[in-house]
């Protein structure tokens, strides 16, 4: 029976945030942003270990971080590019796991994941699918900017989305396209799988799961958060 295992990259920099520290280290909803997707995966019975990736040089990292957590290990070999922090990830992690155990990818900016869109991530990755990656279908009209910024072209929207993550591949499936292709900078997990053949299913995400980039985001995010948190609680 194939194991569930997290990567988190959380080497980043954070450098279009423009915040006075690395922005998953940034306070959201009363915790570090890092902190919200490390307590979903803690809590889900079938994730077997999550390691956290972050840069050893970045001096924010701190072991009261990982609190009451028990199957979350943190691995100082972030690296220059979020590709090469996830492989080096994935390195470790091969040293402890089985070559066909699965691996979600998720990112440390992205603090709205929950328990239920990681488990339709489970559901809809078909067996026979090589992996998936939670995303969303593109709602507004696209447009392609001159060196002006002004509009050069409308493209189609037609069957285009939005990456998230996680992003779930087989563990020495997933370590072998990223290493073979870390030169060419794949800016998922999923473009390595695909620049090997490979073509992963897309699974509806959601909105409150999308990635902390710029400081804009922060209010969005939490208030996503908190919208989704209240929604529940009537559930119950
Ligand atoms: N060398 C890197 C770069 C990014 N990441 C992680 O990958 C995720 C998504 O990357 P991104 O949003 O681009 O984060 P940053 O690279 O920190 O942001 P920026 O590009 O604005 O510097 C984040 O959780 C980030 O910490 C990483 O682990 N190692
Ligand atoms: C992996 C990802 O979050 C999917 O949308 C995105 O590619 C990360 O890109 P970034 O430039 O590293 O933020």
């Amino acid at each position: 029976m194939s194991k569930y295992h997290v990567i988190i990259p959380s080497a980043g920099s954070g450098a279009r945030m423009q915040s006075a520290m690395p922005k998953q280290y940034l306070m959201l909803n009363g915790k570090p942003i890092l902190r919200h997707a490390i307590e979903v995966f803690e809590v889900m019975h079938q994730i077997e270990t999550v390691h956290i990736v972050v840069s050893a040089q970045d001096g924010y990292w701190a072991p009261h971080l990982l609190d009451g957590c028990s199957k979350t290990k943190v691995l100082d070999c972030g690296g220059l590019t979020r590709a090469e922090s996830v492989l080096n990830g994935l390195k470790h992690l091969a040293l402890e796991a089985d070559a066909n155990d699965w691996v979600l990818v998720h990112d440390a900016a992205r603090p709205g994941i929950d328990q239920p869109l990681v488990e339709r991530l489970f559901q809809e990755a078909l067996p026979e699918s090589v992996g998936a990656i939670l995303a969303l279908p593109l709602a507004d009209t696209l447009k392609r900017a001159d060196s002006q910024q002004q509009i050069e072209t409308t493209l189609s929207r037609e069957g285009l989305w939005q990456a998230q993550t996680p992003q779930m591949f087989k563990l020495a499936l997933l370590q072998g396209a990223l290493q073979q292709s870390l030169d060419r900078q794949p800016t998922d997990e999923a473009q390595a799988m695909e620049w090997l053949g490979y073509q992963p299913k897309l699974v509806v995400g959601d909105l409150k799961n999308m990635k902390i980039t710029y400081m804009r985001d922060l209010q969005v995010v939490s208030a996503l958060m908190q919208a989704a948190t209240l929604d529940n609680q009537q559930e119950t």
